[in-house]
């Protein structure tokens, strides 16, 4: 934007300051000539070798066309020319031939000097409009490069927001990557962990299963060897119970045989009884007949009885074999029933036995019968268990396969990504280079391209019409279309005459304060670059200074030029703090009311105190040998953050002496003065710079007849239009080159003294109203800003002449 200004600006004239083409300044050059004229004049040496010369060159002059050009060739030094015009023909008094060729001579030597002079004067000019084609196809490169860099810086700034988000994008995406990565290794260590464990219990499981089957096994065989048992035990128990009947049968036959043979025996017995009562009545009878036979002495009935005796011992004999053989008998049949029962008894125990074994046995066959079928029951559900882990496990291989798929994919993902950061952290890289590249290239060409346009500049600001403006037929204010005033052309109307003026830019009443931002923005950049910015508003009241410094800063968009530009500063330090600066800023705040200082910032200062500030202090304005200004006692405060310095602007704001004037309803009767002082140091690079930024919002000039002020307010008014008049004479005079600066005759010229006189980046605002009512101030104010924009001042110079226009109103420059 500078570079388009500087485009349009117009060109130099002839008389400028720079040399006429030798690259030698012209007094300079006329100082050097002016020496040697003295020490020519005064030695009066002879002029040997440009005689010689010209003797050579006047010998053939007419003699050919040849020897024209080749006198037209001879080359003069300065004290050879000043040599020449002090030269005097020499005349003897009687010789008037000698005289005359002496002066035809003369006059032939001094034409070819003429000759030469205006040879070198048309070469001089040619070469000053090369070197001015130069400049300007110079200046059109600067400006194209800055352009072009501007569009770079841009484009490189686009493109590392965008791959700042980008990389930030992916940077989430990646961490959210990972995350799904981390917790897809988790679940998959987890899967693992479960397959692993259900594998384990799979293994556990098998092994009881098969155990239980062997068990299982080992009971079905006991249990079939069991029944086998039970089987033989029962035919063993049931022939037991065919013999215990078979021998119940023979003891009933046994038992029935020996009653047989008891009754036999009773019989036998008995017969026995009888046969012995027999015996005993036979014994009794043979008694008897033994006593008979004696008495009666019949000897054959005694023989009788004897045979009947002996016939009877003999069945005796016979029945008592009879009977031990009987007894034998049934000694043998109660051995055999005694036996027998004994073996029956032992069957009997035995079955016994074998019942309780079979009970036993049968338990135990029903236990584990039961304990089979538990653990069939068991097996099965074991069985049912393993399907379904085996089922789980298969969805879990599947679901580890799937996993592990998407954690290669993941992986790939992530290296394709992290390649992708990687290489846009290069881009990045690159960019940055390129933007830090490009950042100095900036800052030299807009160090350039100010040192072209001089330290001092000065845009013009027109407010919109208000309410209580006066209406007119015709537009007071307007603006030239022309190619080469737009956007810098400003045309003043005063009683039918137009008053032109042109600046290094002119905002109209529809600028919005971005628009009037960005224009300065890259000013205020240079005070964290390391320089001394100052930024000043002027204008009669009522003409827009403090909206266009302050604005209102509760609205964001009405924000004027001190929040944003110190919002920049805070922004722009964040950003190069990424190439190592580290910043520190300290903050203060005055009013100049009166010709007196007052620190807005003083704890001691109430709001809407018009009182002077805290006693004992003293307000001293001292300038070191860095140039930097200080004023002793004032509060300085350090600030960290916009918000910190918001907060002071509004206690700043509060503390201002305002006033309503007839112009302006909310005016300010003070200079305000806003100082951010930047320490920054690269840690990197060892570099160390100290910035200032100054914010200054002038009280607003007023003429006095229109004011109506009196009393406190004329005193104000009177105050505010000396103060600004010795701006202008300060102003002048450095325009003029003048020895002497009248910087101390006010409180403001000498705290401006820096900006001013010194090596500041200084800008001014000049603010104009719209309203017809105002036109002589909105010239005063305009012819005034003219004058500014003329003036060199500072180091570097700026090249740049008054309109012809301006230069004849600026005589009537003044104040009050
Ligand atoms: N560009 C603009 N757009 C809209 N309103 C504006 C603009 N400039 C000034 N104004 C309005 O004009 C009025 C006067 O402006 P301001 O107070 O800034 O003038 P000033 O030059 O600071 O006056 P003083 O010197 O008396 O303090 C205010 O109401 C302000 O809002």
């Amino acid at each position: 934007m500078m570079a388009s200004r500087n485009q349009n600006r117009a060109p130099r004239s002839p008389s400028s300051k720079r040399g006429d083409g030798d690259g030698v300044p012209l007094d300079k050059r006329r100082r050097v000539g002016a020496g040697v004229g003295k020490t020519a004049g005064s030695e009066r040496k002879p002029f040997g070798s440009v005689n010689k010369k010209l003797e050579a060159a006047a010998s053939s002059a007419d003699a050919s066309s040849k020897d024209a050009s080749e006198s037209s060739c001879i080359e003069f030094t300065k004290e050879e020319v000043e040599a020449l015009v002090n030269e005097k023909a020499k005349m003897k008094r009687f010789d008037l031939k000698g005289n005359l060729e002496a002066t035809t001579e003369l006059n032939s030597r001094l034409k070819l000097c003429l000759k030469w002079c205006q040879k070198r004067e048309e070469g001089h000019v040619e070469e000053e409009s090369k070197l001015r084609n130069d400049l300007e196809s110079y200046q059109k490169r600067c400006e194209d490069t800055e352009v072009e860099m501007r569009r770079v810086e841009e484009v490189s700034r686009t493109t590392i927001v965008e791959l700042t988000k980008e990389n930030a994008s992916l940077k989430e995406k990646l961490s959210k990557e990972e995350s799904e990565k981390l917790a897809a290794v988790e679940s998959y260590r987890k899967e693992h962990e479960a397959r692993i464990a259900l594998e384990t219990e799979k293994a556990s499981l098998s092994k009881e299963l098969e155990e239980a089957n062997k068990k299982v096994i080992y009971d079905q065989s006991l249990a079939s060897l069991d029944a086998v048992t039970n089987n033989n035990l029962k035919a063993y128990n049931e022939s037991l119970q065919q013999y215990s009947a078979k021998l119940h049968s023979d003891l009933v036959t046994t038992r029935n045989l020996l009653q047989r043979v008891e009754q036999e025996k009773a019989a036998v017995v008995e017969n026995l009884s009888t046969v012995r009562g027999h015996k005993q009545s036979l014994q009794e009878q043979l008694a008897i007949s033994r006593v008979s036979y004696l008495i009666t002495l019949d000897i054959n009935v005694f023989n009788k009885c004897q045979a009947s005796q002996d016939e009877a011992v003999n069945m005796k004999h016979s029945l008592v074999t009879e009977v031990k053989c009987l007894r034998g008998d049934l000694q043998q049949v109660r051995d055999d029933r005694d036996r027998q029962l004994a073996q029956v008894q032992d069957l009997n125990a035995e079955l016994l036995k074998y019942q309780e074994n079979t009970g036993k046995s049968q338990a135990e066959l029903d236990v584990l019968i039961s304990k089979a079928q538990l653990l069939e029951e068991t097996c099965s559900s074991h069985r049912k268990q393993i399907s379904l882990l085996e089922q789980k496990l298969t969805a879990a291989n599947e679901k580890s396969k799937t996993l592990d798929m998407t954690a290669a994919e993941a992986r790939t993902g992530f290296e394709e990504q992290r390649r992708i950061v990687s290489e846009l952290q290069e881009r990045l890289a690159d960019a940055e280079q390129q933007l830090l590249e490009g950042e100095k290239l900036r800052k030299k060409l807009h160090n350039t391209i100010l040192e072209l346009k001089g330290n001092i500049r000065v845009f013009c600001r027109v407010r919109p019409s208000l309410p209580d403006d006066a209406r007119a037929d015709t537009q007071v204010v307007t603006y030239p279309s022309s190619l080469e005033s737009l956007g810098r052309g400003i045309d003043v109307m005063q009683n039918g005459q137009k008053y032109p003026f042109t600046f290094d830019k002119v905002f109209s009443h529809d600028a919005s304060q971005q628009d009037v931002f960005v224009e300065i923005s890259q000013l205020v950049q240079s005070a964290l670059d390391g320089y001394k910015v100052c930024i000043f508003a002027y204008g009669q009241t009522g003409s827009g200074k403090t909206y266009t410094m302050m604005g209102r800063p509760e609205a964001p968009e009405l924000k004027g030029l001190i929040p944003r530009s110190l919002e920049q500063i805070f922004q722009a330090s964040q950003v190069l703090m990424s190439q190592g600066w580290k910043y520190k800023m300290q903050a203060s705040m005055l009013e100049i009311y009166n010709e007196t200082i007052r620190d807005l910032l003083s704890p001691n200062r109430s709001s809407s105190c018009e009182s002077s500030n805290a006693p004992g202090k003293q307000y001293n304005i001292k300038h070191d040998a860095n140039g930097n200004t200080h004023v002793t006692d004032l509060t300085v405060v350090d600030v960290s953050s916009i918000a910190e310095i918001s907060s002071l602007l509004r206690q700043a704001a509060q503390s201002r002496s305002v006033g309503k004037t007839q112009m302006n309803e909310q005016s300010s009767r003070s200079h305000f003065v806003f100082t951010l002082r930047i320490y920054g140091v690269n840690e990197g690079t060892e570099q160390q710079l100290q910035g200032v930024l100054n914010l200054i919002d002038l009280a607003g000039s007023e003429r006095l007849s229109r004011s109506g002020a009196t009393g406190d307010r004329l005193k104000e008014t009177q105050a505010i239009n000396k103060s600004l008049s010795c701006l202008a004479d300060v102003i002048f005079a450095l325009g003029k080159k003048e020895d002497h600066v009248p910087f101390r005759n006010s409180k403001l010229t000498y705290l401006l003294q820096p900006c001013l006189g010194g090596d500041s980046k200084t800008l001014m605002f000049v603010n104009v109203s719209p309203d017809p009512s105002s036109v002589g101030e909105s010239l005063c104010s305009l012819k005034f800003a003219a004058r500014v924009n003329a003036c060199e001042i500072g180091v570097p110079r700026r090249q740049m002449n008054l309109r012809p226009a301006i230069a004849a109103v600026d005589s009537r420059l003044s104040y009050g």
